[in-house]
């Protein structure tokens, strides 16, 4: 099932008012594929994060995970979709690691994992700290260790890297390509060349279309030249 298409976005379009974000873009993803969408702001990543990850409808077109059409509030996306947003939010009176037993109890997930995430992500030290205690790259941490916790067959991150310091950009890097490596894909958007080029494939995106897609070394090439 290597080639499996898990994701399948087909003519799917979306605007808020006046203002189109997606004109009938297409975007397939397979198990265990990492894909990075770049493209410059306001050129449609998140809109199309948000409606991969079942956060959103399209306006038209359709989405299917695994063949099947994505209902509204689908519990197969709930189950099988784990999604960074680019609006974080957490409980100002929860530990760390109280962050992370409730992901896991809330998905019936392994709790004995939560000490090798915190590890992965370099938040050891930080398991019986609250929120506000944190540094807002560490909190850009506890948002990922929070998907890294819970079952997943795709992981949505819509700039991971922000507030990440470089160290900490790398780390995520092999986090993305470690995902990979255990059979689930990876849709994110990402500024950084670095991190797309972790992706077997990057898809560049430009006022609302999809404009290049492909290998990333390719079209990281193409766009530099
Ligand atoms: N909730 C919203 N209401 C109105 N317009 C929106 C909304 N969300 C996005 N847009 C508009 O849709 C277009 C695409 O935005 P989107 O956030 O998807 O782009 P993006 O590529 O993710 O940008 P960035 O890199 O800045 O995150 C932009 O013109 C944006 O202003």
């Amino acid at each position: 099932m290597g080639t499996a298409v898990l994701l399948a976005a087909a003519g799917v379009s979306r605007a808020y008012g006046e203002r189109v974000a997606l004109r009938t873009v297409r975007l397939d993803v397979a198990r265990g594929e990492l894909v990075a969408l770049m493209g410059p702001n306001g050129s449609g990543k998140s809109t199309l994060l948000r409606i991969a990850a079942g956060r959103d409808r399209p306006d038209t077109g359709t989405v299917l995970l695994d063949g099947a059409p994505m209902a509204e509030n689908d519990p197969r996306v709930r189950a099988r979709v784990a999604v960074v947003a680019d609006t974080p939010s957490w409980y100002p009176d929860l530990t760390v690691r109280q962050h992370l037993e409730l992901v896991a109890v809330g998905h019936g997930a392994d709790r004995g994992r939560i000490d090798a995430v915190l590890r992965e992500l370099r938040l050891e030290a930080h398991g019986g700290s609250v929120p506000g205690a944190l540094s807002s790259g560490q909190l850009q941490s506890l948002l990922l260790a929070a998907a890294l916790i819970r079952p997943r067959d795709l992981l949505v991150l819509d700039e991971p890297e922000q507030r990440l310091d470089p160290g900490a950009r790398r780390r995520l890097a092999d986090v993305v390509r470690a995902e990979g490596a255990r059979g689930t894909a990876v849709l994110y958007a990402t500024h950084h060349r670095e991190l797309a080029l972790a992706a077997h494939r990057v898809v560049l995106m430009e006022d609302g279309a999809v404009v290049a897609d492909g290998p990333a070394d390719e079209v990281l090439a193409r766009e530099e030249a």
